[in-house]
């Protein structure tokens, strides 16, 4: 497969059908220009990812990152911090997207230990770590198996480690809700965006992409063991989080 990028254009053209939204090979070729503009803030996270792994991460560390995608998050890591503060490790289970973040490391940080493996983030076998990231993951995850990750996830986690979660987020109040899924769709227009587009990709990650509120977020992180957590950014629906293992 070529290295290239394309523009998004997916749902562009009108579908009789329109079928449930997967990482196939489609998404992957567009899956860069598709996530940037579509997720506000999504630059801004990963620029401070970096900066949190330095004031948080034993060096040397273990690094996972569930739900890597192209290892968007392993390239910021690299691009900061020298090869040997961390070890990471990069889950999907996504063939297609395995493939090329596994081409991207060899080409971009071949001096950094970088590992991609194709596997369900429920199923892998977690070793001791100083940070995880699920960055967008989760939510993909069925609604009833994301308690039992976390909790999984929280055990392997050394003492002082860091958990990153960021999410679409819905809003309990209606009105705000939608609200911030107009100013959304506007943004998402800015960004190049037509109405069509917009309603098929809706459509397509219906019962896909399920969101939470920040509180169910929190709450599951405690339920799971941690006991401080925070929302450390929000750009209308899209938040990310911060779970903290004491030391
Ligand atoms: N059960 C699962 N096991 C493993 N992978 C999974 C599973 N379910 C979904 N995925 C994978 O999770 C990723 C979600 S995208 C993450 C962006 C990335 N974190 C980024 O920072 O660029 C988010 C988005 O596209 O909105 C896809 O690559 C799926 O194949
Ligand atoms: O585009 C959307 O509506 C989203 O919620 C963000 C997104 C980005 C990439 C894949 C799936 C969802």
């Amino acid at each position: 497969m070529s290295d290239a990028s394309y523009r998004d254009a997916i749902f562009s053209t009108p579908l009789d059908r329109v079928a449930r939204f997967s990482f196939d090979e489609q998404v992957v070729a567009c899956f860069p220009d598709m996530i940037r503009r579509s997720v506000p803030g999504y630059g801004q996270i990963l620029g401070m990812l970096s900066l949190i792994a330095q004031r948080h991460l034993r060096h040397g560390a273990q690094v996972y990152d569930l739900g890597c995608s192209l290892g968007a998050s392993g390239l910021a890591l690299a691009g900061q911090l020298s090869p040997d503060a961390f070890r990471y490790t990069g889950l999907d289970l996504s063939p297609a997207m395995v493939e090329r973040a596994r081409q991207t490391f060899e080409t971009e940080c071949p001096d950094h230990r970088m590992q991609v493996v194709e596997s369900d983030i429920r199923r892998f076998d977690y070793q001791p770590c100083g940070m995880l990231i699920l960055n967008f993951t989760l939510q993909f995850l069925p609604p009833q198996d994301r308690d039992a990750l976390l909790a999984r996830l929280y055990d392997c986690l050394e003492p002082g480690g860091v958990l990153l979660l960021s999410e679409k987020i819905i809003d309990a109040d209606e009105r705000d809700n939608a609200w911030r899924v107009e100013r959304y769709h506007d943004f998402k227009r800015a960004n190049g965006y037509s109405d069509m587009e917009i309603s098929q990709k809706r459509t397509a990650l219906e019962n896909v992409l399920v969101p939470d509120t920040l509180d169910a977020h929190h709450a599951r992180l405690k339920n799971a063991g941690f006991t401080r957590s925070l929302t450390w950014f929000q750009y209308l629906n899209f938040a990310s989080l911060i779970a903290f293992k004491e030391a």
